[in-house]
């Protein structure tokens, strides 16, 4: 994306990166929200352990920033086993992943992010080192190629995608265990961001989490970074305490809307509405409209506005719904 914008829910840069680092919860009870996925896992930690072996493979799919990586971490530390990390795109031939899977001790985590976007060559390769623990491949070129079959330590793969219709059925029959991470409710990222101030050594008062909380698109990175942001008006405002107010000002000035929609979310409804009667409109008009790929339409701005209920998804397109009307401030009309 050309511009930076506040409330995107991907990680923007090394700096962002260093800062999760340091706010990444370590074990499953300081997890915040989740419940169903941490109750199952729990249940699977416990049994691999008692039973001496490697955990199932994992499969976490969800939107961005609702904390695959950090739990991913999670699943390592409570299993108390190494934990390497990659990505689908750095994976680029079969040697890549055979260097991988080499350096792994029995019972360790292979966490592979963007997995969907993994080399055909490569996926192919896993299938067996994930169902079987091992892997045949050809070694030298011509006359002197020859087949090697490595045998390969249990491990546990746990791979994390945004897009999940997006990886192949055998890929995907494949993980044992299936989560889908949800869009955080606001209690729970009172909490986060309360957990945060915390860390950052950051007073802030309940109302002024709430404020964040609201305004996060129920995304634990966006509440960190808008929590951060806050923290820099309140600074100059001589403000010990973060509260309301000044949680309003900043989310204000920063053009995030007491729903945590920011221009360009707001510019995508009134487009539909002012031209289209609020639809249905194809994905590709949509983005046509608005300057964008239709993929960064679909993957990045319209997830929360299905959630939070302003849009809606029909066969012949998207259609603004009677609430994301009253957001806007327009009346509603059937058409
Ligand atoms: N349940 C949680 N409790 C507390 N903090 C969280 C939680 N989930 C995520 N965070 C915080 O949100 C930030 C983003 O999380 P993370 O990097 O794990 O997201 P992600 O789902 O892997 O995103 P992406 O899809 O972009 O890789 C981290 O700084 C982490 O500390
Ligand atoms: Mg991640």
């Amino acid at each position: 994306m050309a511009e930076e914008r506040i409330v995107s829910a991907e990680n923007e840069d090394i700096a962002e990166t260093s800062i999760e680092k340091t706010l990444r919860p370590q074990v499953l009870a300081q997890y915040i929200g989740q419940d169903r996925v941490k109750n199952e896992l729990a249940v699977y930690i416990a049994a691999a352990q008692k039973r001496d072996e490697s955990l199932d493979h994992v499969l976490l799919y969800g939107p961005p920033g609702l904390g695959k990586t950090t739990l991913a971490m999670v699943i390592a530390n409570e299993l108390q086993v190494q934990i390497r990390t990659t990505s689908g795109p750095a994976i680029e031939r079969p040697g890549d992943l055979v260097a991988l899977l080499n350096e792994l001790q029995p019972g360790d985590v292979l966490f592979i992010d963007e997995i969907h976007r993994l080399p055909k060559v490569v996926e192919e390769l896993l299938y067996s080192a994930m169902e079987d623990f091992y892997i045949d491949i050809v070694v030298g070129q011509g006359p002197t190629a020859h087949p090697v079959h490595f045998p390969l330590p249990p491990f546990t793969l746990i791979g994390a995608t945004t897009r999940a219709g997006l990886l192949s059925a055998p890929l995907r029959d494949r993980f044992g265990i299936v989560e889908h991470m949800a869009y955080y409710d606001e209690a729970d990222l009172v909490d986060i961001v309360e957990r945060s101030a915390d860390v950052f050594n950051m007073a802030i008062v309940q109302e002024g989490a709430h404020e964040i909380a609201r305004r996060s698109r129920g995304t634990p990175r966006i509440a960190n970074r808008l929590l951060k942001r806050i923290r820099d008006y309140a600074q100059v405002a001589n403000q010990a305490a973060i509260d309301q107010a000044i949680a309003d000002h900043a989310l204000s000035q920063l053009q995030v809307d007491n729903r945590g929609l920011d221009s360009i979310d707001r510019k995508i409804l009134e487009m539909m509405i002012d031209y289209y009667h609020g639809g249905p409109v194809g994905l590709k008009t949509i983005a046509a409209n608005i300057g964008e790929e239709n993929e960064t339409i679909e993957a990045v701005y319209e997830p929360y506005l299905l959630q939070i209920g302003f849009l809606k998804r029909t066969p012949r397109g998207r259609v603004v719904t009677p609430a994301g009307y009253e957001h806007l401030g327009i009346p509603y009309s059937e058409n």
